[in-house]
């Protein structure tokens, strides 16, 4: 009996398992005893504390099966990344993220219409897609990436839409444009275009300058301030004041964007021209398509852009008179005006000048330069 008592205790000591003090007897001998009746309570109680830590191993290894990490809704929040693989918990500009082609519709010979759709866990806060931002998209063939811009920003569900162009030896276009819905690409993002030191609403006037597919800063924009507010639960119409004007111009009709982006443009151009103007030009007329009528021929000049200045050009009495001739127009009226210019490089040197090494901005020069804009109310995107 010693002996089993002490193999009971030895058992004990030797699994950690601790017993409370009331089955430990001791005798007047001042040697342990353990009688069988204690012995049964101990070897019960352990037997349930195995019992119960075998429980705790197993319900440990099922939930981990049953909810990996990746399943895990509190997962991403508490460690910042979605799954054990380490893909980011939303999209971010230093990690790409595989998104799936929904939709890619042919808008012009070169041109197209993409849907992309963004799983909803990658769905960056509204905070970090603030217009203008951009994206950018790996050609995983040959490993290069190029920035696009999300027309409409990204909807509820993560759907992204892109006007994509290809050139005819271009890389990621070409590459784009021959994806079909189903097929996996990958991005990474959102960048910020235009920096938000020049917020939209600061501006009185804000005259953006587009060629080709360089439109889609400037809709994004329009879309966010003035095409949002009126889809149904959008949000309350737009805190600024700030006129729009938009000067576009594409190679020909059938060059111009698509109307599912002109089409809302110019009818909030028509509605409401206190917040947005809109002239479009084309280089020629093809007399074979119905071109709209507010078509203009020819480039965008420097009288396209007094025009919506509303610069005055002097008349002969004004001449004789010079001293009363102001012909500053809405900008020599105290409003703040600031000139956005996106485009083929040849555009925005005609426009703005060239720009500078490295992509930076460079001094402004072209028809902006000669009106005598300086760097302060001109950017090149
Ligand atoms: C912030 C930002 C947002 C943008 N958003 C959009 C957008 O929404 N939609 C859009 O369509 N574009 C957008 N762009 C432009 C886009 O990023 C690409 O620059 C454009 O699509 C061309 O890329 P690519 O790889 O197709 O052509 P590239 O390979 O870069 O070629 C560009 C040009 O070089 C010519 N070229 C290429 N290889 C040769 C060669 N061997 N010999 C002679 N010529 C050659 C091509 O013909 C073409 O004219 C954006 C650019 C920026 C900076």
């Amino acid at each position: 009996m010693a002996g089993d008592g002490q193999g009971v205790t030895s058992i004990i000591l030797r699994t950690g398992l601790m017993l409370p003090r009331r089955f430990l007897s001791t005798t007047t001998t001042g040697s342990s005893k353990i009688t069988a009746a204690t012995r049964n309570a101990a070897l019960r109680t352990m037997r349930s504390k195995y019992l119960l830590a075998g429980l705790v191993v197993w319900t440990g290894i099922g939930t981990y099966y049953l909810f990996p990490p990746s399943k895990n809704p509190y997962y991403s929040i508490l460690t910042g990344i979605s799954s054990g693989d380490g893909t980011p918990a939303t999209l971010v500009p230093s990690k790409w993220s595989p998104v799936s082609v929904m939709a890619s519709e042919e808008t012009s010979k070169d041109t197209r219409l993409l849907t992309l759709s963004i799983p909803r866990h990658l769905i960056p806060s509204s905070s970090s897609t603030q217009p203008i931002w951009s994206i950018y998209i790996k050609d995983d063939d040959i490993q290069v990436e190029r920035p696009y811009t999300p027309l409409e920003g990204i909807d509820k569900d993560g759907k992204i839409k892109l006007w994509v162009k290809k050139y005819p030896k271009g890389e990621v276009g070409r590459w784009l444009h021959s994806k079909k819905p189903g097929e996996c690409i990958e991005i990474r993002g959102p960048l910020q275009t235009w920096l938000h030191e020049d917020h939209y609403s600061e501006w009185d006037e804000i005259i953006m300058i587009s060629g080709g597919t360089g439109i889609t800063p400037f809709y994004q924009l329009l879309h966010e301030e003035l095409i949002k507010p009126k889809l149904p639960g959008g949000r309350n119409p737009a805190l600024s004041n700030t006129r729009f004007t938009l000067l576009h111009a594409s190679r020909s009709a059938e060059d111009l964007p698509p109307s599912a982006l002109l089409g809302p443009l110019i009818s909030i151009a028509q509605n409401d021209p206190s917040r947005l103007r809109v002239k479009l030009f084309v280089d020629e007329k093809d007399s074979s398509t119905d071109a709209p009528y507010y078509l203009n021929v020819g480039r965008i000049d420097s009288k396209a852009v007094e025009d919506v200045l509303e610069i005055k050009q002097p008349t002969i009495w004004d001449r004789l008179s010079w001293r009363n001739f102001d012909p500053k127009g809405i900008a020599g009226e105290g409003r703040k005006v600031l000139f956005l210019v996106c485009g083929p490089d040849p555009m925005i040197s005609a426009v703005a000048g060239p720009r500078g090494r490295n992509y930076s901005q460079g001094p402004v020069g072209g028809i902006l330069g000669q009106l005598g804009f300086g760097s302060e109310q001109v950017r090149k995107l």
